[in-house]
């Protein structure tokens, strides 16, 4: 990617500035690592606490991709258990949650409320996730919940945001989500690290952190062996 903006720098430089491309980087640097790295610590830790979730997805993975070699990308539309995994996930612990700031191009109406324009709107999508008007049983855990793909719960799920400001690396975000996940159950055997449930506290920051980091334990299975 730097070198294609490198190239449109010599079409263009007066627009692709030095400054221009090191913001560019950096800003999909700081918006695509954190956040799909706080997704999966959620999403292990959600299915520590629910070991009967945990085994169904990996006989899911057992079934469709084996113990002869890894997963690929190009199995990831067969998972339907683990993308429903990761949309429920996204749904409990969204990891942008205030989305970015938004700002009304012209005065408008919005839930009853008058807003002038150029007002800074935020979204609180981790509510509209939890809103028990929108959602059956919105504090469990759930995957199945998903189960229409969709044409089921799917459309109300917005960790993404939507519209034309919505995140632009939400496919590699998916992309990159699944094939961790996914090789992390296809590999090994995770156990949390005694009886008690792993705390589900949220932490300060932008991209929802866990207040306690997530610590596991985990046993190699048969492909790890076979691959490494
Ligand atoms: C789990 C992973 C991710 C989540 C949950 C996420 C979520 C979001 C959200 C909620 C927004 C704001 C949308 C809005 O205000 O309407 C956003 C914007 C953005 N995201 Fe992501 N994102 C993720 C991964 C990525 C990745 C991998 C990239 C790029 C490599 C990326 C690049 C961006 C950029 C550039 C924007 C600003 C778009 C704009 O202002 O027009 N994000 N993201």
């Amino acid at each position: 990617m730097i070198d294609h903006l490198l190239s449109l720098q010599k079409s263009e430089p007066e627009y692709y500035t030095d400054q221009i491309i090191k913001g560019v980087t950096m800003n999909l640097v700081f918006a695509g690592t954190d956040t799909a790295a706080v997704t999966m610590e959620w999403a292990m830790s959600l299915l520590l606490n629910h070991p009967d979730v945990l085994k169904k997805a990996k006989v899911e993975l057992d079934t469709c991709v084996g113990q002869e070699r890894l997963l690929e990308e190009a199995d990831l539309p067969k998972l339907h258990y683990l993308q429903n995994i990761i949309s429920e996930t996204f749904r409990l612990c969204p990891p942008a949650p205030l989305w970015l700031p938004h700002m009304s191009s012209e005065n408008c109406q919005l839930g009853g409320f008058d807003i002038p324009r150029d007002t800074m709107l935020l979204v609180n999508s981790w509510t509209l996730h939890r809103d028990p008007k929108l959602w059956d049983d919105p504090t469990s855990f759930k995957p199945e919940r998903f189960e229409g793909g969709e044409r089921g719960e799917t459309y109300k799920l917005l960790p993404f945001g939507t519209g034309r400001r919505a995140c632009p690396g939400s496919g590699l975000a998916n992309k990159v989500v699944g094939l961790t996940l996914g090789s992390l159950i296809q590999c090994y055997e995770w156990e949390r690290i005694s009886e008690k449930k792993v705390d589900m506290m949220e932490g300060k920051g932008l991209t929802m952190p866990k207040m306690e980091p997530l610590e596991a334990m985990c046993r190699a299975c048969e492909i790890v062996k076979k691959v490494l």
